[in-house]
């Protein structure tokens, strides 16, 4: 049995095989693939791949993304299958006022965070900012019940916001400093402490509400870059999202009981 989970996002798809649908299962295989490149896949990457015998993905990324990428899954004979969010699922309870319009990266990465939380010790509230495109932070009390959460341009989209709606703010890449002197370093420093200063607040909002400290977890391809610069230690997990897919692939494609 092998299992191929897949991640879209609105920048890039990124994939693992693992030799079995449950939590450890051993990674054979993985890549990143930008979204213009979809169509390099089944000629490239996946080329030489064992045949995945099942496969649960999550994608934000639109339907005619979602097409693009079952056409290239042809290569196989296995169903694409999406993540759709649900009221509950692997020990997580949705509490968004409509479950279904979450969007599923979240929903996948909350379900990973959980588990990740379980394993580490005993059930506390949890913080989970992911930092893709867009950035996403989620509370979730001890019980898994997700509270609700932030949505907030990503650096990049903040720095293209910045570029259009300004005519002096064309200048490149800068620093993240304590007190920047020069424009790059204020636009760099100013979109990560806009991030960082949100994550706080949702923070405080949860130990506020929960009355115990929360767990802080971050991930999504840019995690790496916000790290050093959050208000309070967070853990770096690499890639939640493969990690709740694994979860609830075990659910699903789990044997059938003898
Ligand atoms: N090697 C890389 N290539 C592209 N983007 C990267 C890379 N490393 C980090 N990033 C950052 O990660 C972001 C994309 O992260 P990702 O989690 O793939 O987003 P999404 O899930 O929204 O597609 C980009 O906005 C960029 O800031
Ligand atoms: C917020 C998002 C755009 C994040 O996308 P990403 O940065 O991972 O590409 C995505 O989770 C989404 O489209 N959500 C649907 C709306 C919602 O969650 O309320
Ligand atoms: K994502």
């Amino acid at each position: 049995m092998t299992f191929l989970a897949i991640d879209v996002g609105n920048s890039r798809l990124k994939w693992a095989l693992y030799a079995a649908a449950r939590p450890g299962a051993a990674l054979l295989a993985h890549g990143v693939e930008f979204l213009d490149h979809i169509e390099r896949l089944a000629d490239g990457q996946w080329a030489d791949l064992p045949a995945p015998t099942h496969m649960l993905g999550c994608v934000v990324a639109g339907d005619a993304v979602k097409r693009r990428v079952a056409e290239q899954m042809d290569l196989w004979d296995v169903p694409a299958r999406w993540v759709v969010p649900s009221a509950e699922e692997a020990g997580v309870v949705n509490g968004y006022d409509h479950p279904s319009r979450l969007g599923a990266d979240r929903w996948v990465a909350m379900i990973g965070a959980r588990h990740h939380l379980l394993a580490q010790g005993p059930a506390r509230p949890l913080v989970l900012a992911m930092v893709g495109t867009a950035v996403t932070v989620e509370a979730l009390d001890a019980e898994g019940r997700f509270l609700g959460g932030l949505i907030l341009p990503g650096h990049g989209i903040m720095l293209r916001a910045l570029e259009t709606g300004t005519a002096g703010l064309h200048v490149p890449t800068g620093e993240v400093r304590p007190f920047p002197t020069n424009t790059s370093d204020a636009l760099t420093s100013g979109g990560t402490y806009a991030i960082a200063g949100a994550v706080e607040r949702l923070y405080q909002h949860l130990r506020q509400h929960c009355g115990q400290e929360p767990l802080c977890l971050m991930t999504g391809g840019a995690g790496w870059k916000m790290a050093p610069s959050m208000a309070r230690p967070f853990e770096l997990v690499e890639n939640l999202i493969f990690d709740g897919l694994l979860e609830i692939g075990a659910r699903r494609f789990a044997p059938a009981a003898a």
